[in-house]
């Protein structure tokens, strides 16, 4: 098989690459990034598509900086709902299956359990509600062959993103406050990574199945400041870190409360393995370590 994963120098296609290396896979994969493929550009999407053939697509690339969404919007929704509608039309008229990311912003964040794949969702900020655009696009063009997986809290030895974050400002001895009321489960890229792969690699990919919503995240659930701590634990680094609420921190733009995904559907289809969130954190502390 021919596989496209889009988004290669953001954290995901990162680890896909790295897991794709690790692994030793006889299938082909392909990565790109903005220079081979511009989302926010239809002509370079159809151009790309003329010169190059899949079998599945893994859709990896978004616009993902929340605070910065709210005053971009248009290339917000180009890259999150227009690209997503014209791959989807490309997929189903190449017959190409097509593997979405999207996100657990998709929710309010008012749910008292976790979220499942049938629960309506409500996007409270324009990153969510571009994402939802984007499966709902799908869900319409592709009714066969598309799987889209929602994540959440992703972070990985790559780039910016809250452990990096937490790591750099510990060092800088100052402390850090940081939000105990907005609830989710961090989950490693590399985990993911590896669920993509095993859904790539399944039986339900070479034939034609009706389209599906998986939610996906690791077991367990935190919030952000738990979630810091543990960070500064594992590494044995003294920084003081004070809980504060969310109105506190002074972003504009609201985030889901509490935006836990169940995952139980995706464990029990596909027979994965789920691990717990502090053992994947160590793992990616690790990894940061090892690089
Ligand atoms: N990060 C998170 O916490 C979460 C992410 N998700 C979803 O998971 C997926 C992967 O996220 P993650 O790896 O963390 O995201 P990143 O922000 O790390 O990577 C996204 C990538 O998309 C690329 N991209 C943005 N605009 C374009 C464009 N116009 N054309 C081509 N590529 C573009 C970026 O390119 P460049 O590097 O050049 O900017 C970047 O490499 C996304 O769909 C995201 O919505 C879901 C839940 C949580
Ligand atoms: C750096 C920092 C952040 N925070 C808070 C702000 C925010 O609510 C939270 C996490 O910060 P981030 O900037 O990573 O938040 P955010 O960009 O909202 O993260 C989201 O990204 C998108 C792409 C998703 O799809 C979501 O699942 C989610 O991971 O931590 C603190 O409280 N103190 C701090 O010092």
């Amino acid at each position: 098989m021919r596989i496209l994963v889009t988004g290669k120098n953001g954290q995901l296609g990162k680890s896909i690459n790295k897991v794709v290396n690790q692994t030793k896979q006889k299938h082909k994969f392909f990565f790109t990034g903005r220079q081979e493929l511009d989302l926010s550009d239809n002509d370079s999407i159809d151009s790309y598509f003329n010169n190059n053939s899949f079998d599945v697509i893994v859709n990896c690339a978004a616009y993902t900086q929340v605070d910065k969404a709210e005053e971009d919007l248009d290339l917000t929704k180009k890259v999150n709902y227009y690209a997503v509608k014209q791959l989807a039309t490309i997929a189903r008229k190449k017959q190409i299956k097509l593997i979405h990311l999207s996100t657990d912003y998709v929710f309010d964040g008012t749910s008292k359990r976790p979220y499942i794949e049938t629960d309506i969702p409500n996007p409270i900020n324009v990153y969510g509600k571009s994402k939802l655009s984007g499966e709902q696009a799908i869900k319409e063009i592709m009714p066969v062959n598309a799987i889209i997986i929602r994540v959440s809290w992703l972070y990985s030895e790559y780039d910016n993103n809250f452990v990096n974050t937490m790591l750099r400002i510990g060092k800088e001895g100052k402390g850090v406050k940081v939000i105990s009321d907005q609830i989710g489960s961090p989950t490693y890229t590399v985990d993911v990574a590896k669920v993509l792969l095993h859904i790539i690699l399944s039986k339900k990919i070479k034939m034609n199945f009706n389209s599906e919503i998986y939610h996906y995240s690791v077991k367990g659930s935190c919030s952000w400041y738990d979630f810091a701590k543990s960070i500064f634990e594992y590494k044995k680094i003294s920084c003081k870190t004070v809980p504060i609420k969310e109105k506190e921190w002074g972003s504009k733009v609201q985030r889901p409360k509490y935006s836990v995904l169940d995952h139980h559907k995706i464990q029990r289809q596909f027979k994965i393995a789920v691990p717990f969130w502090l053992d994947s954190l160590h793992a990616c502390l690790d990894a940061i370590e090892n690089e």
